[in-house]
């Protein structure tokens, strides 16, 4: 059996679902790109300065104040060459971490500012992210990277961007979702998007139970039909222990664990936003021990200073987690994942299950 520390998780081959574009660019890459589109409302000028403003500011306590600190990255991923970096160092980060498939997402309608259209957007990202993918095979690091395009869900373009994700369908985008401030602005304002790529035999997740607890899940749930849940953290408001301390589950949260609805859980950034007080107090070991199907994200790794393997060692200091546990949560994640059957149970045999059954020893 492998030591489980933060070397040997890197070398674990990972599944990352949730995983934001313009959440994950280097601190240098931050600056450099600012330096040449003439952005100057940095908060800082130095890259250790800049990753603990990020860290720091992100670290609010509130989602709509930790959605602030987006503004500058979002400032710099405006031009092609911008957004095809951004989208090949991810793909190149990913990989050497140890991340062997990942959906990444971000929202086209934020990237408009210097004229680019919503598919020239689309067509860069992709770019960048076969680049990525290339340089990192050359490394011997295969990553595959899936798309996810978001929707802003206190605008009102998840249509268009629905029509956008599937007209790119063949060209690496794998599904849809909505982001952005919870509170105020419930699913069902988006039914239309979501009827949309339902209609179309496509994939959908959708940020819920983060900032806003039941209603916000039982919408994307039963009147949006979403594959899986964005956080889903407060699933939880649904779990009561009883006086014998066992828990129970009331009506939804039943519905969710009876559906195998994955919850793409995001530690770190649970905290951040103040969806949980503690790591401790993280909900993930309880609905890891009722059979919920949980996975291990990342949300955004330059607001949480963090990775896959950071996360899952988190965890493993948390909650005691083992080699196996760490490998059921992967499995869980590619059984989650929006490309098709055939090919999450290929990763799952021929990459995952070998590349932990090394690690177990
Ligand atoms: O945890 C989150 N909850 C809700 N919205 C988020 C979260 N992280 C990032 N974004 C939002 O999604 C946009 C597209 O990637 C980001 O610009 C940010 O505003
Ligand atoms: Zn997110």
């Amino acid at each position: 059996m492998t030591a489980l520390d933060l070397s040997a998780l890197r070398r674990a081959p990972k599944v990352l679902l949730h995983d934001h574009l313009d959440g994950g660019l280097r601190p240098e890459t931050v600056l450099e790109l600012a330096r040449d589109c003439g952005y100057d409302a940095l908060p800082a000028d130095t890259a250790p300065a800049l990753a603990k403003w990020f860290r720091e500011a992100a670290d609010s306590g509130s989602l709509e104040r930790y959605l602030e600190t987006f503004a500058h990255t979002v400032a710099v991923m405006q031009t092609p060459v911008g957004l095809e970096r951004v989208a090949r160092e991810c793909a190149e980060d990913l990989a050497a971490d140890g991340v062997v498939y990942a959906e990444v997402r971000f929202a086209p309608e934020q990237h408009l500012e210097e004229g680019l259209t919503l598919d020239e957007v689309v067509e860069q990202v992709l770019l960048g992210f076969e680049a990525g993918e290339s340089a990192a095979e050359v490394r011997g690091q295969n990553i595959r990277i899936g798309v996810l395009l978001t929707a802003m869900r206190h605008a009102a373009r998840s249509r268009e961007i629905a029509e956008l994700a599937i007209r790119f369908r063949d060209r690496g985008v794998v599904g849809f979702d909505i982001a952005g401030a919870e509170a105020g602005n419930p699913p069902s304002r988006h039914l239309d998007a979501f009827e949309y790529m339902r209609g179309s035999n496509a994939h959908f997740t959708i940020h819920a139970g983060e900032a806003f607890g039941l209603p916000s899940i039982h919408e994307a749930i039963a009147f949006c039909g979403t594959d899986r849940l964005g956080h889903g953290v407060r699933i939880t408001d649904d779990i009561t222990i009883g006086t014998d301390g066992v828990p129970v589950l009331g009506k939804l949260a039943n519905y969710v664990r009876d559906k195998r609805i994955p919850l793409e859980l995001c530690p770190s950034s649970n905290v951040q936003t103040g969806a949980v007080d503690t790591l401790e107090n993280h909900p993930f070991d309880l609905l890891a021990r009722l059979r919920f199907r949980v996975t291990v994200n990342t949300d955004n790794r330059l607001m949480s200073d963090t990775s896959m393997s950071q996360e899952m060692l988190r965890l493993v200091e948390t909650f005691g987690y083992g080699w196996t546990d760490l490998e059921r949560y992967t499995i869980n994640a590619m059984k989650s994942a929006f490309i098709p059957f055939d090919q999450r149970l290929q990763l799952i045999d021929e990459v995952i299950k070998p590349g932990f059954a090394v690690l177990v020893g």
